[in-house]
């Protein structure tokens, strides 16, 4: 489904020069649930930008649906960090989970139909006529969510959407992220620097090393299809898998050897 294949990045201006992804190779399957964990810094949110066409690689491709990413491709939505910035604040909520539905051509009856679905999914059926400013910030980025959502992408594209709100609002969209996958069949692809949430929320955690960036190593989360908050992150087994990919990722900062780019068994049980 989404293929990234030798992807380098290179930021070129104003006398510096930095090589923020050196070599990156992976794949997501239609359907997956893929986080991709690494050292702040580390060129994350680079590669997700060259993923969604906002960036142009400076080696290498991606391929989505077997079609080269030159430009934001269509049927993928992005969730980004900041909410404050990404909802128009003269824009009543409903209004603005609609403008990618104008902008896609949708009558209005469909759009209506979309937004209400969208809103209702994220749990804010009653906010359409509110202004996001009026929202506290998890609400904000359930709107966010509900905007990416109502757009029916494939492939859903999320850079650390969590990381400015508070930790039970976090919880909660994140079994709101994993609900909506399960529900809806879309790919994601979900970037963070929280190693508990990329193995909480993950079918499978892709480690990047330092920048210059390439893949430590990718690990399938072999936990069960159902979690929850309470038990998921008490059972031995979420512990055995987060210990590993903290390990992974200080061996990343240290600069130690990474492992060619194939999925690697879990540590044993
Ligand atoms: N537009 C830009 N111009 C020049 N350098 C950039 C630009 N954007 C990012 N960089 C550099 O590329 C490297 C990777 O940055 P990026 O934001 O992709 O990392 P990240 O892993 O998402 O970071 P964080 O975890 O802190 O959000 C950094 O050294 C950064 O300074």
């Amino acid at each position: 489904m989404l293929d990234v294949r030798g992807l380098r990045k290179v930021y070129e201006g104003s006398g510096r020069r930095t090589e923020a992804v050196r070599d990156l190779t992976f794949t997501v399957g239609a359907g997956e649930l893929v986080c991709l964990v690494g050292p702040s810094g580390c060129g994350k949110t680079t590669l997700l930008k060259c993923v969604g066409g906002l960036l142009a690689p400076t080696a290498g491709e991606v391929t989505l649906a077997g079609r080269k990413v030159d430009g934001p491709p269509p049927g993928t939505a992005f969730v980004f960090q900041e909410y404050g910035r990404s909802l128009f604040p003269w824009m009543r909520v409903g209004a603005n989970v609609e403008l990618p539905l104008k902008q896609k051509g949708l009558g209005t009856s469909r759009r209506r139909e979309l937004v209400a679905d969208a809103l209702e999914s994220v749990g804010l059926a009653d906010a359409a006529g509110a202004y996001p400013w009026q929202l506290s910030g998890g609400m904000q980025q359930r709107v966010a969510i509900a905007r990416a959502l109502a757009y029916e992408p494939d492939v859903l594209l999320m850079d650390e959407p969590f990381a400015a709100v508070d930790a039970q609002t976090r919880a909660d969209l994140e079994d709101l992220v994993r609900g909506l996958w399960r529900e809806r069949g879309i790919t994601v692809l979900f970037v963070t620097h929280d190693i508990d949430e990329a193995v909480y929320l993950g079918e499978r955690v892709i480690v990047l090393s330092s920048s210059p960036t390439v893949v430590q190593e990718q690990l399938e989360v072999d936990l069960p299809l159902e979690r929850d908050q309470l038990s998921t992150r008490v059972a031995p087994r979420f512990a055995e898998l987060r210990t590993h990919v903290y390990e992974r990722i200080q061996a990343a900062k240290r600069g130690a050897a990474t492992r060619p780019a194939g999925t690697d068994a879990p540590p044993p049980r």
